[in-house]
């Protein structure tokens, strides 16, 4: 499995988080990278089966949680003189200006884990930038799969859908994300974690109780009482839905760049941009939900008080007369990669 994701010689971040899920995936990669110099002694093809040929990395993502990240991070850092590798950790604060204990401030403990999942997918991104990877590998189990699926269906985002039970991303505009234990039980990686003695963190996060996952994480648990395959289950019918970019055209994304910070995206204005601009302008719920919608409605509102406006008054720097097309051409926000 591992070594069909990656090729020798391949340059890998692990994403690690501190949890059990990275802990044990940058065990493992550990161990089958392992190189046993010793090739003479009898059992050599045994023990060379783990010699992968991989330069790894860890690259962690501080979100700024304090009393969460914090800690977790102590665990990665504890791991990385363990494991002997190579560990990157980027900052919310340092890329976007902002941590999630001060989008919390401002936003309350409703919506928040989509700021943190914005902003980590691109915070990831660019570490593996910086860190100059061919692939990025993330510890997401079975259980956290199926929990996608089910969100999916249950928010009918059919985009999402189709692409949501990928082993290998397979966008080309990103660097490719590989989740190597996507067939792998929730409960199984604890007991290895728990058998190997790994030094991992195992508390959840204090912005998440509210967060919809935790939902399906509950139903899931529920129907997996009833019937012991629901997880792979509802793997496999995810999988029903995968389409090709080739096949759907939902699923193709135009390769380019965010025109606010400068990094890939296959939109004018990426995500996490558009999100900071509604913290950055005390409109938190601008990027939230329907996005064309809110653009639309919030642009409309401008014009509408535009033209109730003195024209005399109007400058071309008066932020009064901004709209969403300018954003694309601001760059105060941007931050060097
Ligand atoms: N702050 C982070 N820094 C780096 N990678 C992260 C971070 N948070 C999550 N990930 C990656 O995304 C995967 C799934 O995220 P999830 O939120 O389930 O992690 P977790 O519960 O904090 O920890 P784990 O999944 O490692 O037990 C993690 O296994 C890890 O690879």
């Amino acid at each position: 499995m591992f070594l069909k994701l990656n090729e020798i010689g391949d340059k890998i971040a692990i994403a690690a988080s501190g949890g059990k899920d990275s802990t044990v995936l940058a065990h493992i990669m550990k161990l089958l990278n392992e190189r046993y110099l010793n090739r003479k002694i009898f059992f050599h093809w045994l023990l060379q089966r783990y010699d992968y040929g991989l330069d790894l990395f860890l690259l962690s993502i501080d979100e700024g949680i304090s009393g969460y990240r914090d800690d977790s991070l102590e665990t990665v850092k504890r791991n990385q003189l363990e494991y002997q590798l190579p560990l990157k950790i980027l900052s919310y604060k340092d890329l976007y200006d902002w941590s999630m204990d001060d989008i919390v401030k401002e936003i309350g403990r409703k919506n928040n884990c989509t700021f943190c999942g914005v902003f980590r997918r691109q915070a990831l991104d660019r570490g593996a930038v910086m860190l100059g990877v061919d692939q990025i590998v993330t510890g997401h189990n079975a259980d956290d799969i199926a929990e996608t699926v089910l969100m999916n269906i249950l928010r009918g985002d059919i985009a999402r859908l189709q692409r949501c039970t990928f082993i290998k991303t397979k966008s080309e505009e990103t660097i490719p994300r590989s989740k190597p234990f996507k067939y792998t039980y929730e409960k199984e990686i604890v007991m290895y974690a728990y058998f190997k003695k790994l030094d991992y963190f195992s508390t959840e996060c204090i912005y998440s109780p509210n967060a919809y996952r935790g939902h399906a994480r509950v139903f899931l648990k529920d129907l997996e009482a009833i019937r012991p395959s629901t997880i792979l289950d509802i793997i496999h019918s995810g999988e029903a839905f995968e389409t090709s970019a080739e096949s759907n055209p939902t699923n193709v994304t135009v390769p380019g760049v965010c025109n606010r910070c400068g990094y890939m995206s296959s939109r004018d204005l990426c995500k996490a941009c558009l999100l900071l601009e509604g913290l950055n302008r005390g409109l938190p719920k601008l990027g939230i939900g329907n996005t064309e919608k809110l653009r639309k409605k919030h642009l409309d509102e401008k014009e509408k008080s535009i033209g109730e406006y003195s024209s005399s008054k109007r400058t071309p720097g008066n932020p009064f007369i901004q709209n969403f097309n300018d954003l694309k051409l601001g760059s105060d926000l941007k931050k060097p990669l």
